[in-house]
């Protein structure tokens, strides 16, 4: 069944350069697609569209049978509640625990009171701590996060996203900062997530050889534009070379 459904979309910044040219696809539940393209393509600007972080217009986004771009703000903020987001740069608060940085994605469930006071149950709380205990980080629960290292904070991200007991994660670049070693742990958390979870992944990579690793899927993106859009194995190297111009004489390993 379909997930996602993106029709017509565009976005331009500023009404300058357009960003986006007419982007459609559909993704189904429970699969897991890796959106590759050169610097500027659009793929950040792609998954903000997703959860209406910029605005859409024209064109459509539609989530779980719902409308994004029609959502009064209330309404998306319900809707964002199944939709988790992973950072390139993790996007946690430094000074804060291991554990309140997991439990800030139970902020969409919570009165602005609720979340200022930092007010969960106790079902919250164990749900959090077995989520780190999930991700091999329970022993630094209590610790501030910006203790931890690049790959340990990913980690804790990825737990703040489920915690929110998603439908759909969406990451944008999340190994562009980690080495090989911390990015494989990632890339095997995100893969095991989706196909134990069944939850929707729709990775930005700039990779390609660790998108055709881990995605059943790939979008490729140029200038705005899907330009290849098809199972991994399908991404042949003439392909990489169209998506990518001069770039992919870096790219191409095989
Ligand atoms: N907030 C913004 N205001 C104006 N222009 C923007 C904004 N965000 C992105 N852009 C422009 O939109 C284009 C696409 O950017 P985007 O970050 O979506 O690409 P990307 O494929 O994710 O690139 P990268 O791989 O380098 O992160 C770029 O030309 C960028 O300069």
């Amino acid at each position: 069944m379909a997930l996602l459904e993106l029709k017509e979309l565009n976005k331009s910044y500023n009404s300058e350069v357009q960003v986006l040219k007419n982007v459609e696809f559909t993704v189904n539940t429970g699969e897991f697609v890796s959106i590759i393209g050169p610097s500027g393509a659009g793929k950040s600007t792609l998954l903000r569209c997703i959860n209406r972080m910029v605005d859409i217009e024209p064109g459509s986004v539609y989530f779980d049978g719902q409308d994004v771009g029609a959502q009064s703000k209330k309404e998306l903020r319900k809707l964002r509640t199944n939709i988790g987001m992973i950072f390139q740069h993790y996007n946690l608060v430094p000074r804060l625990t291991v554990i309140e940085n997991v439990l800030h994605g139970r902020f969409g469930y919570k009165s602005t009171l609720q979340g200022i006071l930092g007010r969960f149950t106790e079902q919250e709380k164990q749900n959090a701590f077995d989520l780190l205990e999930k991700l091999g980080i329970a022993e630094h629960a209590y610790k501030r996060c910006d203790q931890l290292s690049g790959g340990q904070q990913q980690r804790v991200g990825i737990c703040r996203a489920l915690i929110q007991e998603p439908k759909l994660i969406l990451c944008d670049e999340p190994i562009a900062s980690l080495d090989p070693n911390s990015s494989k742990i990632i890339m095997d958390h995100l893969k095991k997530i989706s196909e134990d979870l069944g939850i929707t992944c729709i990775v930005n990579l700039h990779q390609v050889e660790v998108a055709k690793d881990y995605a059943s899927r790939i979008i490729g993106l140029k200038q705005g534009e899907v330009v290849f859009d098809g199972p991994s194995p399908l991404l042949s190297i003439d392909k990489i070379e169209h998506i990518y111009g001069m770039e992919s004489k870096e790219l191409i390993t095989v």
